[in-house]
């Protein structure tokens, strides 16, 4: 329970509607016992005046009674119509007050939770899985609106109901009371049981949904591997067993439910035989009246609702609790990338690696050993290096998606780790090695990374990076829609929108994580040609396999194992006749061999 505490600053903040809320949800509740209360006056009243009626039976009179006895009788029926319109009313402004409170909550845990989880760093994403990210948004967030509005709702409903029906029983007659009141401690204890055993095949069948719908969006994402490998009979196989399990749980849920109404129903029929048997026998004695009775039957069938309530109510609040529990986990844990200096700075692109190692904290993989370098504002420097040498990490370490555990990384002279991380990130383009493209339009996919952006911008940068002319032969041109409801892009279509993206910032620092693997060299080399115009004075990063592409940079750091092994120019690193001057051999014997 402590862990629905969280929720307290939500109620302080919708007090205006909880307060007043649980004031009509008392007012409701009276017009709702009242009605027990006339009833039960109505009927003494008829059986009285029937005696009365045949008392003057012959007489003049006679017809004169009948005509006080009917029109009393209508007084009270349009009486009762009455207190439940009343009551009907209170209930719309109870609904319109709690439930319209606990939508408003359910909105504000989303934004909160999201923007908690958009500040997490990478590896928080790499130790959890998005389906587990999305249930404690969406699924566990509304377990938790269940418990600030029915639940709340009908806990203040059930006690104020009770306490009326019960207050009222006991004033007509206690003996008749208890005995009504009997069977019900029984029903509480067994809907309890039988909601608890309820909600936890459900929640059972609530995982095995959304393993089953895991499964199948993961397949059908990989449907061009299963077609090449002819694997569809096998993953239909496997589709099966795991529908199998749903519908198990799902059979086993449908026992339980239908074990519940009849059994409730059981109980509230006992307790109205044992007030009409114990109630007749207390007429007779002359110490309740007939319509006494039918009060009772009235107030037991009232107390029905609240006593179904409770059990459900109690799973409800149990339920939100373990959410709750689930919210806070991800909730409590702080940002590993926090900056010292609030402060907006505008960096000049002077970068320094003293002394860097990383290891990757999940795997324990040591990436990067002992990083010694300097690239100069403006400087275009490239890396190289084979698979698996560090080259993304290293980038990864500019883009501070990850803090260094040894040695420092400076910009302008100040440690990484003091800046204002998101004025930092704004100044810096980074074209990633797996392109990724939002469902969108090409232009708002180029312009991501802006706030405003005039057509000229975008198609400036799409010219830049050499895939503008791919753009205006579609269609729709700029507007074309990308990827589920639109159109797939080549891959190096993909990587030239990528490259847009990053050049329409016109960043400080320039960040291509071997961004020109899926396109062809003479593309490659209209690229790198507009690259060098924009990189001008601009620090340029540029992570290649190719040396052809590389061999232009001011400096080159070869990497391998995660240490950098040489570093220079083309022309001093070939001089070195060391590693670098292998690559480069190699890649001419390649190309010869390609030529010939
Ligand atoms: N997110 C990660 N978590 C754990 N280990 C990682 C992660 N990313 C990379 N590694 C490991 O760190 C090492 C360096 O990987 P990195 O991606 O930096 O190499 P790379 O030089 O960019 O390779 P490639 O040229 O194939 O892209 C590898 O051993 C890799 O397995």
């Amino acid at each position: 329970m402590k862990h629905l505490r969280r929720l307290n600053k939500y109620f302080l903040k919708y007090k205006w509607w909880i307060i007043p809320g649980s004031i009509f949800v008392i007012i409701s509740n009276i017009f709702g016992v009242v009605p027990a209360q006339v009833i039960g006056y109505a009927v003494d009243l008829i059986t009285e005046n029937v005696q009365i009626y045949n008392l003057f039976q012959g007489f003049e009179r006679q017809e004169i009674i009948y005509t006080i006895f009917s029109s009393n009788l209508l007084y009270f029926g349009l009486l009762v119509i009455l207190l439940y319109v009343m009551r009907g009313l209170f209930l719309f402004f109870m609904r319109q007050t709690i439930i319209l409170m606990s939508r408003h909550i359910e909105f504000d845990m989303k934004n909160d939770i999201y923007q908690h989880y958009q500040e997490l760093s990478l590896g928080f994403y790499r130790r959890n899985n998005t389906g587990d990210l999305m249930n404690r948004a969406t699924e566990d967030v509304n377990r938790v609106r269940m418990y600030v509005g029915p639940a709340i709702m009908y806990t203040i409903n059930t006690f104020v109901l009770s306490v009326l029906i019960v207050w009222s029983m006991f004033d007509v007659n206690s003996k008749l009371a208890i005995y009504c009141l009997l069977p019900l401690p029984f029903l509480v204890i067994i809907i309890y049981y039988v909601n608890t055993l309820i909600f936890k095949k459900s929640g059972k069948i609530q995982e095995r949904l959304s393993e089953l719908s895991s499964f199948v969006q993961e397949r059908f994402s990989g449907i061009r591997i299963i077609k090449s490998y002819v694997r569809e009979d096998y993953t239909r196989n496997m589709f099966e067993i795991q529908s199998n399990d749903y519908k198990r749980d799902s059979m086993s849920l449908v026992k339980v439910s239908a074990l519940f109404y009849p059994t409730m129903l059981l109980l509230i029929g006992l307790s109205t035989i044992l007030t009409i048997y114990i109630g007749g026998i207390q007429v007779m004695n002359g110490s309740i009246t007939a319509g006494n009775i039918a009060e009772f039957i009235i107030y037991i069938n009232q107390l029905t609702f609240p006593v179904t309530m409770l059990g459900w109510v109690t799973s409800l609040i149990q339920r939100a609790a373990a959410s709750q529990k689930r919210i806070n986990e991800f909730l409590d844990i702080p940002s590993d990338i926090q900056s010292t200096e609030p402060e907006d700075k505008e960096i000049t692109g002077h970068l320094k690696f003293e002394n860097v190692s990383f290891t990757y904290p999940d795997t324990g993989i040591q990436a990067l050993k002992n990083l010694n370098f300097e690239i100069k504002e403006g400087e275009f420097v490239a890396i190289i290096g084979k698979t698996g040498s560090g080259k993304s990490t290293l980038a990864n370490l500019i883009m501070r998606m990850y803090d260094v555990q040894d040695g420092s990384i400076s910009i302008d002279g100040k440690n990484l780790k003091s800046l204002n991380l998101k004025n930092y990130r704004s100044q810096i383009g980074f074209v990633p090695q797996e392109v990724f493209l939002f469902s969108d339009t090409i232009k708002n996919n180029i312009a991501f990374g802006l706030d405003q952006v005039t057509d000229e911008e975008v198609y400036n940068a799409a010219k830049n990076a050499s895939v503008y002319h791919n753009i205006i032969d579609f269609e729709e041109k700029f507007e074309t829609m990308l990827g589920e409801r639109g159109i797939t892009l080549s891959g190096g279509q993909k990587q030239r929108v990528s490259i847009a993206r990053a050049l329409i910032k016109s960043p400080k620092i320039l960040i291509f994580d071997d961004c020109l693997s899926a396109v062809d060299t003479k593309t490659e080399e209209e690229i790198l040609q507009n690259l060098g115009k924009m990189m001008a004075g601009k620090t340029s990063i540029l992570i290649a396999h190719r040396i052809s592409t590389i061999k232009n940079a001011d400096k080159i750091l070869v990497l391998d194992d995660g240490k950098i092994i040489e570093q220079g120019t083309h022309s001093e690193l070939l001089s070195l006749n060391k590693r670098y001057t292998e690559l480069y051999n190699n890649q001419l014997l390649e190309e010869e061999g390609r030529s010939i």
